[in-house]
C-alpha cells in the first residue's frame, strides 16, 4: 500500500474514536488494461464519525473519483471500501438505492436542484423517494429551509435564487434523510467570498453539531475549519494532517441533532 491515514481530530484522540469511512488500497482506473489512467491508485483513509475532512489536490488529482466512490455513486475496482453498515468493495452487493438514500447526503459545485421544482420541493424529493408521507416531508423540507434561513424563500424555483441560497436549498436537501455522512465537492465553486464563506461556516457548524463531513476543494478558505487535510496527487495520498487548528471541527457531545439549529452560520449569506 502506498499511502496510510488515520485521520484522527482532538476528539478522536478519544479511546473510542467511531469509525465511519474505512477504505483499504482503494483503486478507480479509466481506459484499457495495461494503459489504464490511474484516477484512484492504492489509498487508504478513514474517517471517524465528527471529523471535517478537506481533500484538495490539483485538477485530476482523484479528489471528485474518490468523493464519487465515497457516495455509491461508482465502484472501486480493487481495495476494500466500507462507509457505515455498508460494503461497498468490489464483488460485494450493497443495497446502493438505500445507501444513497440514507447513508450519504451530497452537496455539488453546481447545486443540482431540480429547475422546475420549488426550493421546498427540492427538499422534499429525498424523503418522499425514501417513502416519506407527503406531508411529513413537506413539514421536514420546510423546517430546514427554514434553519437555514430560507424560510421567506423555500416557494421559489431555482432560477428565482441566488448562487448562495441554491446552495443553502442544497445542502438541506442533502440533510433531509438525516444522512450518516455528508460530501460536498468544490461547494463554494459557484460562490463570491461572503456566500462561499458563509456555507464554509455553515457545513463547520453542522460538524460541530455531530455531522462527518468529506470536502473536496481547490480554495484555502475551509482550511481553519478542517479536522484533517488530505492532499491528492496523482490518484495517491501525497500528504495528509490533522489540522492544528482542529477544534472548529469538534464533535459536541451531546449536542442537539445537527439539523435542529443552524441558524448562527447563515447570517453572512447574501442573496
Ligand atoms: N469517467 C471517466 N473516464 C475517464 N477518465 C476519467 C473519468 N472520470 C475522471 N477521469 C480522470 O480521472 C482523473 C481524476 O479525475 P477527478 O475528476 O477525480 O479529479 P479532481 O481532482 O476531482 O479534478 P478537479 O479538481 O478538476 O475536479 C483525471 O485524470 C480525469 O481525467
Amino acid at each position: 500500500m502506498d499511502a496510510a491515514i488515520e485521520s484522527r481530530s482532538m476528539e478522536d484522540m478519544d479511546e473510542n474514536p467511531v469509525p465511519l469511512v474505512l477504505a483499504s488500497g482503494l483503486c478507480r482506473f479509466y481506459g484499457r488494461k495495461g494503459a489504464e489512467l490511474k484516477a484512484l491508485d492504492h489509498v487508504d483513509l478513514t474517517v471517524n464519525r465528527g471529523n471535517f475532512v478537506l481533500l484538495k489536490g490539483r485538477s485530476g488529482s482523484g479528489k471528485t473519483t474518490l468523493l464519487s466512490l465515497l457516495a455509491g455513486l461508482d465502484r472501486p475496482d480493487a481495495g476494500s471500501l466500507r462507509v457505515g453498515d455498508y460494503d461497498l468493495s468490489p464483488g460485494k452487493n450493497p443495497d446502493l438505492d438505500t445507501f444513497r438514500r440514507h447513508g450519504v447526503g451530497v452537496i455539488f459545485q453546481s447545486f443540482n436542484l431540480l429547475p422546475t421544482l420549488r426550493a421546498v420541493e427540492n427538499v422534499m424529493l429525498p424523503s418522499l423517494l425514501a417513502g416519506c408521507k407527503q406531508g411529513a416531508a413537506q413539514k421536514r423540507a420546510g423546517d430546514l429551509l427554514k434553519s437555514l434561513g430560507m424560510g421567506p424563500r423555500m416557494h421559489h424555483l431555482p432560477a428565482e435564487l441566488s448562487g448562495g441560497e441554491m446552495q443553502r436549498v442544497a445542502i438541506a436537501r442533502a440533510l433531509v434523510n438525516e444522512p450518516d455522512l455528508l460530501l460536498a465537492d468544490e461547494p463554494t465553486g459557484n460562490l463570491d467570498e461572503s456566500n462561499a464563506m458563509a456555507v464554509i461556516t455553515l457545513l463547520s457548524d453542522l460538524v460541530k453539531k455531530g455531522a462527518t463531513l468529506v470536502m473536496a476543494t481547490h480554495s484555502d478558505m475551509a482550511d481553519p475549519f478542517a479536522s484533517h487535510i488530505i492532499h491528492l496527487m496523482d490518484g495517491r495520498v501525497s500528504d495528509a494532517r490533522p489540522d492544528p487548528l482542529a477544534s472548529a471541527a469538534s464533535f459536541v457531545k451531546g449536542a442537539a441533532p445537527y439539523t435542529d439549529t443552524l441558524t448562527t452560520s447563515i447570517q453572512g449569506m447574501k442573496p
